[in-house]
């Protein structure tokens, strides 16, 4: 409480003062991130834009890759861009950070609607290796090309989400979000969520918009994501990315 009148003691002045340098001493830092990959990092024709690996191995703050791909994906690009492997994966799925491994949801369900999709003639679209979900541990996605109509059925009757997150179609188990994975990886870097800055393009990082501190959807974002993010960017893919990182690192 400010001092109201002149039977202030010193004391409690000094600790204004010390309150007040204590603020100028938290001012703006560079803020840990949390990344989308497709649309974020990638250039228009889906390939990692190389920038990526210029600036996310130079960011003074950790940094976590969070994506809708199966965890091998993410942890593959921490490891080529030379940075601590700190993902969430899946959709929120899976979360690695560091020493820890954690995975939320229900991956049976998941392979019962699966299941249920190719017993109705489903065709997931990926060929016959189908690298997108060989390694999958809680989730399945579809190529956008797959029964669409299908698949919502199946997230109804199994009682999971569907999402388009415009590069797949994914069914995951309620409640599993890259917002609530943001918040282990919190817990284990003792970093709170709000502290964060998220870039995202689509439905599935609207709930990391929701819980981070700062957030933005590029212009090549989906209407979800624009209406989640606090800013919407009027550049897309990585210029639109580089475009806020270098923001915060001027207002560093
Ligand atoms: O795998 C997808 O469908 C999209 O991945 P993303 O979350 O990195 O954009
Ligand atoms: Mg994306």
């Amino acid at each position: 409480m400010p001092p109201t009148d002149d039977t202030t003691d010193l004391g409690e002045l000094d600790e204004l003062e010390d309150r007040d340098e204590s603020d100028e001493a938290t001012e703006p830092t560079v803020p840990p991130l949390a990344l989308d990959i497709d649309g974020t990092l990638t250039t228009p024709a889906h390939t990692i834009d190389p920038r990526v690996f210029e600036v996310l191995p130079e960011w003074p703050a950790p940094v976590v890759i969070a994506t809708g791909k199966a965890f091998p994906y993410p942890v593959a690009l921490c490891h080529f861009a030379g940075i601590p492997e700190r993902v969430i994966a899946e959709n929120g799925g899976v979360v690695c950070v560091d020493e820890h491994v954690s995975y939320e949801g229900d991956p049976e369900r998941v392979r019962e609607a699966a299941t249920a999709f190719a017993e109705r003639g489903g065709d997931l679209g990926w060929g016959a290796a189908d690298t997108v979900n060989r390694w999958r541990e809680t989730e399945f996605a579809a190529r956008r090309t797959a029964d669409e109509a299908t698949l919502r059925a199946l997230a109804d009757e199994f009682d999971l989400n569907f999402i388009d997150s415009q590069y797949a179609y994914h069914l995951t188990s309620q409640g599993v979000s890259k917002g609530r994975a943001l918040g282990t990886v919190g817990e284990v870097l003792d970093i709170d969520p709000t502290e964060f800055v998220a870039i995202g393009d689509s439905e599935n990082d609207a709930e990391l918009f929701g819980v981070v501190g700062e957030s933005y959807a590029l212009s090549n974002a989906d209407d979800t994501a624009k209406e989640a993010a606090d800013t919407v960017l009027d550049v897309g893919f990585m210029d639109g990315t580089l475009s806020v990182l270098n923001d915060l690192l001027d207002r560093a």
